[in-house]
């Protein structure tokens, strides 16, 4: 594939991001892609709106998975671009376009030329929630091809195009959703001591639950409490007798969610008591934390060493991956990939630099080759 068709590719996916398990033009558009460059080396299988591409080896020994990430967020594009999303509201706000051109790509090399093992390219859908991951590792369809090593990318928006970056050990951290729905009672603005205010309730929630992070775990584990969506209320001059926050929980000690959710629950209790309403809590989708297996990240930084492309040390972040999820299961690793963008991940005008597909593409082409050639 040339930058052209890259770049064409990217573009297109870009037009329709689609939400967790909603992903069926997208399926649709891959499915053809992929039809396009099969060759009897090819095997395909759909799970939900994902799909499986095992592609066999010359002389295989072992099976090395790369998964890309397929779904778009709920968030209104801001980018000004000619090819921005047509479904308003939906935006591949976290680089999974540039996820799946780049797999797309590497695939292509890869039934061009094949390498002695067999590889399977994962196109998961779900990342964003509500978690695609877990349910495609423990299917059948993902059993039949299961591999014994696996990698994965993200775009990094503050990195240099030409520069990957990952490291040993922790990567990503925990996550678990959170949804909070308050209930009390409404009534008219003039009166407000005869209501129960839950724009109120739920704003005091929002700065109580920072104490958390800054009052009950221990300052050395890092942990992040951050509501994204506040709703209550109807009109401007009714007291709202509902309020929904919607957030999310970080922490890089697995057993600190533990905590961080028991603190939001004895917090909850003193709400009802306070304000004399009902919270009902949600816990969603949770995340395992990304742990990176050291002799992988030493083979994929020895796989650059006669490529352009510069790898450099990360540090752990708070962002979450289901990825976490297949490497509890499977050994390998995760990288971050330079894309330059003023604006980072989740973000209304997120611009990565289309330059990198190309870099993506072949960090992830060479490292297949070094370990499933040998
Ligand atoms: C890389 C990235 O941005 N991943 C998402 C994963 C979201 C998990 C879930 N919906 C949650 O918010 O807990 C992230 O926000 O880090």
């Amino acid at each position: 594939m040339t930058a052209i068709d890259l770049q064409t590719i990217r573009r297109e996916l870009h037009q329709i991001p689609e939400l967790g398990f909603r992903e069926e033009k997208t399926q649709k558009y891959l499915l053809a892609k992929i039809q396009e460059m099969a060759t009897d080396r090819v095997e395909v299988r759909t799970w939900r709106t994902g799909i499986l591409v095992h592609v066999s080896g010359t002389n295989p020994t072992k099976r090395i998975g790369f998964r890309s990430d397929i779904d778009g967020l709920p968030i209104l594009e801001d980018t000004g671009f000619d090819f921005a999303s047509t479904h308003r509201g939906q935006m591949h706000a976290c680089g999974h376009d540039f996820h799946m051109t780049i797999a797309l790509a590497a695939l292509n090399r890869l039934i061009e030329q094949p390498v002695k093992d067999d590889v399977l390219f994962i196109f998961q859908p779900a990342e964003e929630g509500p978690g695609g991951a877990k349910p495609m590792i423990a299917s059948e369809e993902f059993l039949a091809w299961k591999p014994d090593t696996i990698f994965a990318l993200h775009i990094a928006p503050e990195l240099p195009v030409g520069q990957v970056s990952s490291k040993s050990g922790l990567l990503f951290a925990n996550t678990s959703e959170l949804f909070l729905d308050f209930k009390g009672l409404g009534g008219h603005a003039a009166y407000p001591h005869l209501a129960k205010d839950m724009t109120v309730a739920a704003s005091n929630f929002v700065v109580q639950a920072q104490q958390i992070v800054s009052r009950r775990l221990n300052p050395l584990d890092g942990s992040v409490v951050t509501i994204g969506k506040m709703e209550s209320g109807f009109v401007q001059n009714a007291i709202a007798e509902t309020a929904r926050l919607e957030g999310t929980i970080r922490t890089t000690e697995a057993s600190s969610i533990i905590l961080v959710k028991e603190e939001l629950e004895r917090l909850i209790k003193g709400f009802e008591i306070a304000y004399d309403c009902q919270i009902n809590v949600d816990y969603g989708a949770n995340y395992y934390q990304v742990v990176n297996e050291e002799k992988y990240v030493e083979l994929f930084k020895t796989s650059l060493e006669n490529t352009g492309i510069t790898y450099v040390q990360a540090s752990a972040a708070m962002t979450g991956e289901d990825f976490g999820d297949m490497l509890k299961e499977i050994p390998g690793f995760m990288f971050w990939l330079g894309v330059n963008s003023p604006y980072g991940l989740h973000h209304a005008k997120l611009t990565p630099d289309e330059a990198a597909l190309s870099v993506g593409a072949e960090a992830v082409e060479t490292y297949i080759r070094s370990i499933g050639s040998v």
